[in-house]
């Protein structure tokens, strides 16, 4: 099979980590008979020192024109100071709307071998971790309307939350779906409490839950399940949400499996295209030490072979790679415990390859 990769290196440790899924690509390659070409892709801060703006339209065009992209991370200090247009962060969602991505799925997963890392007590993940965060990627409050205006002699500042019925449909449906594959189960998180957008979301997921008799559903607020993710991370399947608190939860679920180098994510539409990254962000604090780990953008570039390019022996055989490396005890710095073998980014990447 012949496939075209945007490569979206990116900021930070961005480049580092998309190196090491590179690498182990190379080696799916290799070992299964295919080719991978890349396109480099200019995107966030890096865009903005050579051309002035964080996502040029050319960046566009060549995620466009390929089969898939990889995204590493984009942001970080340098460029804080930036207006809200000109940030880093407006590539992101620049390529999620440009590309039509509503569906951002993030599985969070407990590897056996990372028990000890994990923050909660041990009867509480006894049973093992496996959810999965359905979220919602093009719409809310991230692409409401906005503004900063004078009023009353001083600034303010506002943004927009708002769905319309097919949005909240077409990200429930996946849900759903995804749930039917799994142990069929949906927990819809809202704030229906306080928002009219949250009041939609129930309504339309009451209705489509009728399509769906097969899977159990029900709805959660979304303080509360922040405390049930901590408490009895167990008791969740499927969790589908909107933007934000998708974003906010999923950081939160990370830490549950160890460490939020370890999260990969998929991000698609309505076909194979989609843009593949680990859900952490630039790591301004470590980059450039070699010492980020690699996994979750590795893991994320199997669901790229998965979800995109229709290849789940390969995506199998890398995610068994992670699994037999973590087993046989090596370790980045953020999941590093007594006992296990310290690895680099890099040397991690390589080991991981090598068991592809
Ligand atoms: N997808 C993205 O490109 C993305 C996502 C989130 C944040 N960001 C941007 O990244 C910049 C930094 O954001 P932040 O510090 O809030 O979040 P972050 O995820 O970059 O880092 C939070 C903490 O997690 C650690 N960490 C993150 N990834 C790691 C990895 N692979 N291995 C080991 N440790 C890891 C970092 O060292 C840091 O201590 C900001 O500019 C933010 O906007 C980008
Ligand atoms: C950097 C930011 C725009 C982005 C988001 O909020 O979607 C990030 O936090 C993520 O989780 O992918
Ligand atoms: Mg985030």
């Amino acid at each position: 099979m012949n496939k075209q990769i945007a490569l979206i290196r990116g900021d930070g440790i961005g480049p580092e980590i998309v190196a090491e899924a590179v690498k182990v690509l190379d080696r799916v390659a290799e070992r299964f008979g295919h080719t991978f070409s890349y396109t480099e892709v200019l995107a966030g801060g890096c865009a903005i020192d050579a051309t002035g703006h964080p996502l040029p339209q050319d960046s566009i065009e060549k995620c466009k024109m390929s089969d898939s992209v990889l995204l590493g991370a984009v942001g970080g200090p340098k460029w804080d100071q930036l207006d809200g247009s000109l940030r880093p962060e407006k590539a992101l969602l620049g390529i999620r709307s440009a590309l039509g991505l509503f569906s951002n799925i993030r599985p969070a997963r407990l590897f056996a071998p990372l028990a000890h890392a994990c923050p909660l007590r041990p009867d509480i993940v006894a049973g093992g971790l496996d959810l999965v965060i359905v979220r919602e990627l093009i719409g809310g409050v991230y692409f409401g309307e906005r503004d900063t205006v004078l009023k009353n002699g001083e600034k303010y500042a506002y943004d927009t939350m708002g769905y319309a019925e097919h949005e909240i449909e077409r990200i429930g449906r996946v849900a759903f779906e995804m749930a039917r594959k799994r142990r069929k189960k949906v927990t819809s998180v809202d704030k229906a409490n306080v928002l009219d957008s949250s009041r939609l979301w129930r309504e339309v997921m009451h209705r489509l839950r009728e399509e769906y008799p097969d899977v159990e559903y029900s709805d959660m607020l979304v303080d509360n399940t922040a405390m049930q993710l901590v408490r009895n991370p167990g008791q969740f399947d499927v969790i589908v949400t909107e933007n934000m608190f998708g974003d906010i939860l999923s950081d939160e679920a990370s830490m549950i499996t160890g460490s939020i180098g370890m999260i990969p994510s998929s991000s698609l539409g309505e076909g194979t295209r989609g843009m593949y990254e680990p859900i952490h962000g630039s790591a301004p604090d470590i980059v450039g030490k070699d010492i980020a780990n690699p996994v979750a953008t590795i893991l994320s570039a199997a669901m790229m072979l998965r979800y995109s390019f229709n290849l789940p022996e390969e995506s199998d055989a890398v995610e068994s790679a992670v699994s037999q490396v973590l087993e046989e005890g090596y370790r980045t710095a953020d999941i590093m415990s007594e006992g296990c073998t310290l690895l680099s980014c890099s040397e991690m990447g390589e080991r991981i390859a090598a068991l592809v």
